[in-house]
């Protein structure tokens, strides 16, 4: 695979060329400086794109054959993305930090088709940051994954410095900073939640492996396929050489749905509705906390006064958006959860705003509210813009909110015995309370 790390410490702003493998060759490491694009040719846009490389013959050893395992599974840069570049010859670039790996599954479906636009075009981490996405398919998506890298090169993204593609994870997540992992299968008609689960656990037992072998030590992880908490769970589990707090299951979705329903409902445009935790599972048994949520600053239930609506209307109509959504659309949302796979990143990588929180699904081993430990469970946080973040400890509780808090955690606790043995934690017993769904799910 080929790499380019861009190295802003060294005065000359030139790109290093690092070891790589086209499917037959090795090239040792070498440096490259002071050059634009000079040498290259673009390779054909094959399903085996062979590497070029804009190096002196000084500084490259003849090529040697190398044993491979699968060619077919090692990832490959692509297209355009194969060419090297002489940042030095860009003075925009010359205050760019340094290349970020982003590694995304399930990249031929329909979020990503959202997101990895999004991610190139410098919306999420800005724009000064420079990327490279890996791309996870299979071998289901191998054609579809190559569209997806050419309409990445036509759009002549100048942060997206490397493209390549793959179906084994143990190649795609190597050094990944970021890991997106959107690829599920969907529940099909007649299928059993516990089937569900254990189909996708398996995929992110594996990821989970994979994240630990070749990531990153703080790769920070955002689980989006479904039943993400479960999922982001199993991930962490298989991956114990990564902090367990880095795993996040997708609620920021919710959150958006719960800010818009109440925006509506008060006559005032949503950025005016802020600390909306959603506590819970990414199913219909969430809960879209009212009691701690505020409008222009004030107190929800002093603004709306309808507790009725808030507790009935409000909290199904956020539970079960998704569904709502497939019967409209025939298919489950993906813009609005690209958009707030956005959000997500972006609430990690910036400093909260005073006095605000965001949602999102962590593990709960020493939460300060009672929940149940060792799941992963979606609460309110605030991050100083870091990557990490902290559980935030000034939130209320009434019987009413704790009451489903408590239906939610059974029903993670639940999961949770289903896919024990994708956990470690022995034989699995799948007693689900109720055959509960997906928010996508009627
Ligand atoms: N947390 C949240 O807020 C939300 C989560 N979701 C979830 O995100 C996931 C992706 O949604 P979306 O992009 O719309 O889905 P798509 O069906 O468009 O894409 C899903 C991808 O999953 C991959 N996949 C992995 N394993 C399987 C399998 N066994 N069978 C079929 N496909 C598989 C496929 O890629 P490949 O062939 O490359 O493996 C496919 O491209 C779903 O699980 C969905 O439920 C959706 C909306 C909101
Ligand atoms: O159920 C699904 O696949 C879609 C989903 O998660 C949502 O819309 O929140």
């Amino acid at each position: 695979m080929a790499m380019l790390e861009l190295s802003p410490s060294s005065s000359s702003h030139a790109i290093k060329a690092s070891t790589f493998h086209s499917s037959k060759l090795s090239y040792v490491p070498s440096r490259i400086s002071h050059q634009r694009r000079l040498n290259v040719r673009p390779p054909p846009r094959t399903r085996h794109a062979k590497v070029f490389c804009s190096v002196t013959s000084k500084e490259v050893q003849a090529p040697v054959a190398v044993p491979t395992e699968d060619p077919k599974k090692k990832s490959e840069c692509y297209g355009v993305f194969c060419l090297t570049y002489d940042l030095k010859a860009e003075e925009e670039t010359s205050s760019w930090k340094k290349l970020i790996n982003v590694s995304v599954s399930g990249a031929a479906g329909m979020i990503s088709n959202h997101l990895l636009f999004k991610l190139a075009a410098g919306e999420v981490f800005g724009p000064d940051q420079p990327i490279a996405l890996k791309l996870l398919g299979s071998e289901r998506s191998r054609e579809a994954l190559e569209g997806v890298a050419m309409e990445l090169e036509d759009s002549l993204y100048p942060l997206l410095r490397e493209v390549s593609i793959g179906i084994d994870p143990y190649d795609v997540f190597r050094d990944a900073e970021w890991a997106l992992l959107i690829g599920a299968k969907p529940r099909g008609p007649g299928m059993e939640r516990a089937a569900l689960l254990d189909i996708n656990g398996q995929i992110f037992a594996e990821q989970g492996k994979a994240l630990n072998a070749v990531a990153s030590r703080n790769v920070k992880v955002i689980v989006v396929g479904n039943p993400c908490n479960t999922n982001a769970l199993i991930c962490l589990k298989n991956a114990p050489n990564i902090p367990a707090k880095n795993f996040h299951a997708l609620t920021r979705l919710d959150e958006n749905r719960a800010k818009c329903q109440l925006a509506l409902k008060a006559g005032v445009f949503y950025d005016k509705v802020s600390n909306v935790t959603i506590w819970g599972n990414h199913s219909t048994t969430q809960v879209p906390d009212f009691l701690n949520a505020k409008i222009n600053g004030l107190p929800v239930k002093e603004v709306i006064k309808d507790t009725k609506w808030l507790e009935e209307e409000f909290t199904e109509k956020v539970q079960k958006r998704g569904g709502a959504l497939i019967q409209k659309w025939g298919r489950s949302s993906a813009a609005s959860t690209a958009v707030s796979i956005v959000d997500a990143i972006k609430s990690l990588v910036t400093p909260t705003p005073e006095g605000d929180w965001f949602s999102t699904g962590v593990y709960t081993n020493g939460n300060p509210y009672g929940i149940a430990e060792d799941i992963v469970f979606s609460m309110p946080c605030r991050s100083n813009g870091d990557g990490d973040y902290e559980l935030v400890k000034d939130v209320i509780f009434d019987d009413y909110l704790w009451s489903r808090i408590k239906t939610t955690e059974a029903e993670l606790l639940a999961e949770k015995k289903c896919v024990a043995h994708l956990t470690g934690e022995g034989i699995a017993v799948c007693d689900l309370p109720g055959d509960t769904m997906l928010p996508g799910e009627m």
